[in-house]
């Protein structure tokens, strides 16, 4: 890592104090123990908040544990490298804040913030707030943490559109350090100043953006991306080439192909798409042959061991 802070030092900023727990919101429904999900879950439980975790059956809240488990396990070990008996109690500690439930609900019906980390899908992200917009307590505020999606457009079945915002967080969660608080016209201050409150409460630096088309990061992520799968597409250079120009030249931690396997084929498909139909004058978001056929292949980058690279064990 170049000119930003190492992970090291992001991981101790974020883990190795306990910061007081001054904010409004004490308790998090976290919907979704996914990549993502898994990672808001941590870091809230880190950070001293009651969480509850959401998923579809037990054996995705397993699953969800068992990362959380192992990520929190590669935080202490390195936070406190000298003293392991304190990272284990860290870790010990972090894991008896989280509970899990299959019934969102439910879940909600005791909670100050609800984040939702549900498949990049408008109308099940809709359906999921609506049915839970009737059961939670009114001063709960929900956020979504969608990358592509608008949050006016999420929040349109709900009563609640004041008490509605985007907490957008990056992967891995542990380890970066930005979250983006995205305020629709509606998000109230009040809204908005506890988001941001939270959003610092579990180590984050915050930014704030309107709900446009990817926020910030995206909307220059993107492009970037699908620019240099153009680039390979016109064989202007290879994937390696691209990826240690963009690392050695520009100071990236990880170089445009690699970022997209990383991310998952399955979602920047979508991305993708999702924009060309929103913006199809925009010519950044036309689609791309080699994504499409990876996807058709299954290839849909490091989860399936394979995308632009192969991640097979040999
Ligand atoms: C096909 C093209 C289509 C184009 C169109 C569509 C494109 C759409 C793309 C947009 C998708 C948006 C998704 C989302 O909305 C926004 C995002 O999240 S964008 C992704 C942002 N993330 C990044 O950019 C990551 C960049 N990479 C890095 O910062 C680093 O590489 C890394 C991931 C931190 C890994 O670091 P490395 O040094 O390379 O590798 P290590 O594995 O050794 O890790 C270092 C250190 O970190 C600790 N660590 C890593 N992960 C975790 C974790 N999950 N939990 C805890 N700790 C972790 C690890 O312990 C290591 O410590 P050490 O072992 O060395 O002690
Ligand atoms: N992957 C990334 O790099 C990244 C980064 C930032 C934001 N996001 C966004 O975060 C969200 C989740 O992405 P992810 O990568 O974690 O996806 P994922 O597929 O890893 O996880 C989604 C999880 O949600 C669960 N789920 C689906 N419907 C549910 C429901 N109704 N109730 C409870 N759980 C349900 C699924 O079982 C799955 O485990 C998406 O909106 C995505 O765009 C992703």
């Amino acid at each position: 890592m170049t000119a930003m802070a190492s992970v090291s030092q992001v991981l101790k900023r974020n883990f190795s104090s306990s910061r007081a727990m001054a904010g409004a919101i004490k308790h998090v429904t976290v919907i979704g123990g996914g990549l993502m999900g898994s990672g808001i879950a941590q870091v809230s439980a880190a950070a001293g908040q009651k969480v509850c975790l959401v998923e579809t059956n037990d054996k995705l809240l397993e699953g969800a544990n068992s990362r959380i488990h192992e990520s929190l396990k590669r935080v202490a070990k390195k936070v406190y490298k000298e003293k392991p008996a304190e990272g284990d109690k860290f870790v010990e500690q972090t894991m008896s804040r989280i509970s899990g439930a299959t019934d969102a609900s439910e879940a909600v019906k005791n909670t100050d913030l609800v984040v939702e980390a549900i498949v990049e899908n408008m109308a099940i992200k809709q359906k999921l707030f609506a049915t839970l917009d009737a059961v939670a307590p009114k001063h709960t505020i929900f956020a979504s943490n969608t990358s592509s999606l608008s949050i006016t457009e999420i929040a349109s079945q709900c009563q609640r559109k004041d008490r509605f915002g985007g907490l957008h967080f990056f992967n891995p969660v542990p380890v970066m350090k930005l979250l983006e608080v995205v305020r629709t016209n509606d998000t109230s201050d009040d809204t908005f100043k506890k988001m941001m409150e939270w959003g610092q409460e579990v180590g984050k630096t915050c930014i704030t953006c309107k709900d446009t088309p990817g926020f910030v990061v995206n909307r220059l992520l993107v492009p970037m991306l699908a620019e240099a799968v153009r680039m390979l597409e016109r064989g202007d250079a290879s994937p390696r080439d691209i990826d240690t120009a963009m690392k050695l030249g520009a100071g990236h931690p990880m170089g445009p192909i690699e970022l997209a396997d990383y991310v998952g084929h399955d979602t920047t498909k979508f991305i993708l798409d999702g924009w060309h139909e929103k913006m199809p004058e925009n010519p950044l978001f036309n689609p791309l042959d080699t994504l499409n056929k990876l996807v058709s292949e299954g290839k849909l980058g490091m989860k399936t061991g394979e995308g632009f690279y192969s991640y097979k064990k040999k």
